[in-house]
């Protein structure tokens, strides 16, 4: 029998280089293009993030009003795709499967099929504010109320929470959401970026880059985990039931949602800005029951960890959870929220990989058998 040579899930495998994002899992620390995450939270707008990821240096004004501009420009949904939507709303389709088939749909009716950068940054612009106004229109055609128009007065994240609700959201919620945007921005090769980097690596387009990383990220592994956090908590619902509950589930072997991570060992440095956000906005509205059991999970999962050896700790998934919840969104649009977020890194990457693409087209250790004799259909057992 020969040594084995693959790591399972790819575990710790350099799979490319990349200058838009360091995960240090060690130190619990994460960079993008240089900057320390949390020196970009509360000082730096996520529409600034987006022209860092997509360009590798914070913009000037100049440069942040025409991007700007551009994001607005690009908010309403064309007459067609909002058609798309309101259909797939009154079908079976989650609120992922219609953003998925809204970014291909997107794709396919771009007249634009050109493959340069300046084609590649635009078509990126448009899906930052498509996926955005896809994600608050699913959610209004679900609740089974009208559309809400976008506001050019009002930047990405207030902007989303005025499509939404219907009316302007409070200053902290639009401050803890623009947080959350900026810290799901982008993760190295994560499961959908690496998607997003497989497909454009043949030279398809972005749309269809975007298309599959949606795919990649709906899966509860990965981004589908938020959504299983707060479902988990309101199948408990009772702050005194908290730990009884989270101890059912590690004794019945259950991979609790919101914790572990292939990368990170120390602690997951998104995780504890969004919880102070979630702490303080429960707090604010006097309604901390889904913040106190995540903070009740995150005590008995950590200690079932230590005492099995293991350097597992909670991910971003935990307290996204209790903070979107208190900003009145419905669990089903929390995997699209990390879409509105993250589309803006899978372009990033996306726009890397063509500037200096190769092919990626790794090789599988074959463990099948060889030989075999083909036995025709009528002698088959
Ligand atoms: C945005 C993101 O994608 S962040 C991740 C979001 N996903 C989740 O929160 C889902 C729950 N977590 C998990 O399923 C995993 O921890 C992953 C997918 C994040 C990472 O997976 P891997 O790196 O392959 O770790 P793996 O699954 O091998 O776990 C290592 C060990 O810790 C255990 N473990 C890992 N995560 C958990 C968890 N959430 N709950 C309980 N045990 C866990 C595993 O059972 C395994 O134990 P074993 O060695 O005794 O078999
Ligand atoms: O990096 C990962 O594997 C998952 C993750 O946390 C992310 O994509 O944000």
């Amino acid at each position: 029998m020969s040594e084995t040579k693959t790591k399972a899930g790819l575990q710790d495998v350099v799979a490319g280089e990349s200058s838009i994002c360091l995960v240090d899992g060690t130190k619990g620390r994460l960079v993008y293009h240089g900057y320390d995450i949390n020196d970009l939270v509360g000082k730096a707008s996520f529409e600034e993030v987006v022209y860092l990821l997509w360009h590798g240096k914070l913009p000037n004004q100049k440069e942040l009003s025409q991007l700007d501009a551009e994001l607005k420009k690009y908010r309403e949904i064309p007459a067609d795709v909002m058609a798309l939507i309101q259909g797939l709303s009154n079908s079976p389709a989650n609120a992922m499967e219609i953003l998925r088939t809204v970014a291909s749909y997107a794709g396919a009716i771009d007249p634009d099929k050109s493959m340069n950068r300046d084609t590649h940054l635009q078509q990126s612009a448009k899906l930052v504010s498509l996926m955005a106004s896809a994600t608050a229109a699913v959610g209004r055609f679900k609740a089974g109320k009208e559309y809400v128009a976008p506001r050019n007065d009002l930047g990405h994240a207030a902007n989303f929470l005025y499509m939404l609700n219907g009316t302007e959201a409070d200053e902290l919620s639009v401050e803890a959401f623009d947080v959350a945007l900026i810290l799901h921005a982008d993760h190295e090769f994560n499961a959908s970026t690496f998607t997003a980097r497989c497909t454009v690596g043949t030279l398809s387009d972005v749309y269809s880059g975007v298309t599959s990383a949606i795919g990649a990220l709906k899966g509860p592994l990965h981004g589908g985990a938020n959504e299983d956090v707060l479902r988990m908590l309101l199948k408990i619902d009772s702050v005194e039931r908290a730990e009884a509950g989270i101890k059912d589930l590690l004794a019945k072997g259950v991979k609790v949602p919101g914790f572990g991570h292939r990368v990170y060992r120390s602690y997951d440095p998104r995780g504890l800005v969004l919880k102070k956000y979630a702490k303080e906005l429960t707090t604010k509205q006097g309604a901390t029951k889904y913040f106190d059991m995540t903070v009740i999970a995150e005590r008995v999962v950590l200690e079932y960890f230590a005492n099995k050896g293991k350097d597992l700790k909670y991910n971003v998934d935990l307290y996204s959870g209790s903070l979107y919840n208190a900003m009145n969104i419905p669990v089903e649009l929390f995997t699209p929220l990390f879409v509105m977020s993250r589309v803006s890194g899978w372009t990033a990457h996306i726009l890397e990989q063509y500037a200096n693409n190769r092919i990626i087209r790794p090789v599988a250790e074959y463990v099948g058998p060889v030989d075999l004799q083909f036995v025709p259909i009528s002698k088959r057992a």
